[in-house]
């Protein structure tokens, strides 16, 4: 579903994403963890063609990623959840469905409104939306095309116990649902109950890379938890 090649993004001279490369499979949940400034967000605005690489290929679904094909694969929801301040939550959608071209998106939208609890807030304006109902609002117009792959920049940030709660469900139903999706986070007890795979980024670089149920394995073995194998991880030397 995405395969990255030697992906290199340099800001004048600092390398921020240090020739990484991985894939995603079909249906897989990867946690993309890291301290502040490890290269996540750059590796993610590198992917979905915010930022421009310096070097390396990125594929999804078998298409360059900077391609019209590709990026009807693909959604992604930003750390900072920005919705228009004088358009309401319904007109977001309508903008969302005029710009993919979608016909009967309605029904779905109608869906999405009372799966994410957002049905009474649907005449709202975004100015006057909350942080976990822009973020809401946000998943809503990503998922109104349907994408197969989803990517999400630190979505817990700024949200309450309960949002993050919510929103740990909201992957766990896209998860069954059958998405694929790349998280990227530095809470790691955000991802651990999801996540199939956890990818650790340090300097720029991928340092560890490994499914849930093998770290855990060596981290049993070793006496560690999720947290301890990440800090030994990316401790400065
Ligand atoms: N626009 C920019 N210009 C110059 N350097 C930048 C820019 N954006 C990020 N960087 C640098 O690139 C490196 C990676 O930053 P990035 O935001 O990708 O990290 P991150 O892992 O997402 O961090 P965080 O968890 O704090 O969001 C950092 O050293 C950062 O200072």
């Amino acid at each position: 579903m995405l395969e990255v090649i030697g992906l290199v993004k340099k800001y004048d001279k600092q390398n921020a994403v240090n020739d990484i490369s991985f894939s995603l499979q079909g249906g897989e949940v990867v946690g993309l963890l890291g301290p502040n400034g490890a290269g996540k967000s750059t590796t993610m605005k590198c992917i979905v063609g915010l930022l421009r690489k310096t070097a390396g290929e990125v594929y999804i679904g078998g298409h360059d990623h900077l391609s019209v094909e590709a990026k009807r694969f693909f959604s992604y929801i930003p750390e900072t959840p920005s919705v228009y301040d004088l358009l309401t939550v319904q007109e977001h959608m309508q903008f969302i469905a005029q710009a993919y071209g979608l016909s009967d998106w309605k029904t779905r939208a109608t869906a999405l409104f009372e799966y994410y609890d957002l049905h009474d807030k649907k005449d709202k304006l975004g100015r006057d939306l909350s942080k976990g109902m822009r973020q809401k609002v946000s998943i809503c117009c990503a998922l109104l095309p349907d994408p197969q792959l989803l990517f999400f920049d630190e979505p817990m940030i700024g949200l309450d116990p309960k949002a993050i709660r919510n929103t740990k469900k909201i992957f766990k139903d896209l998860k069954d649902q059958g998405k694929t999706i790349l998280v990227s986070t530095h809470l790691i007890d955000s991802v651990e109950s999801i996540a199939d795979r956890i990818m650790i980024m340090k300097d720029g670089s991928i340092v560890g890379n490994d499914t849930l149920e093998k770290l855990k394995l060596q981290m049993v073995e070793a006496g560690y938890s999720l947290e301890d194998l990440f800090l030994e991880l990316t401790k400065d030397e």
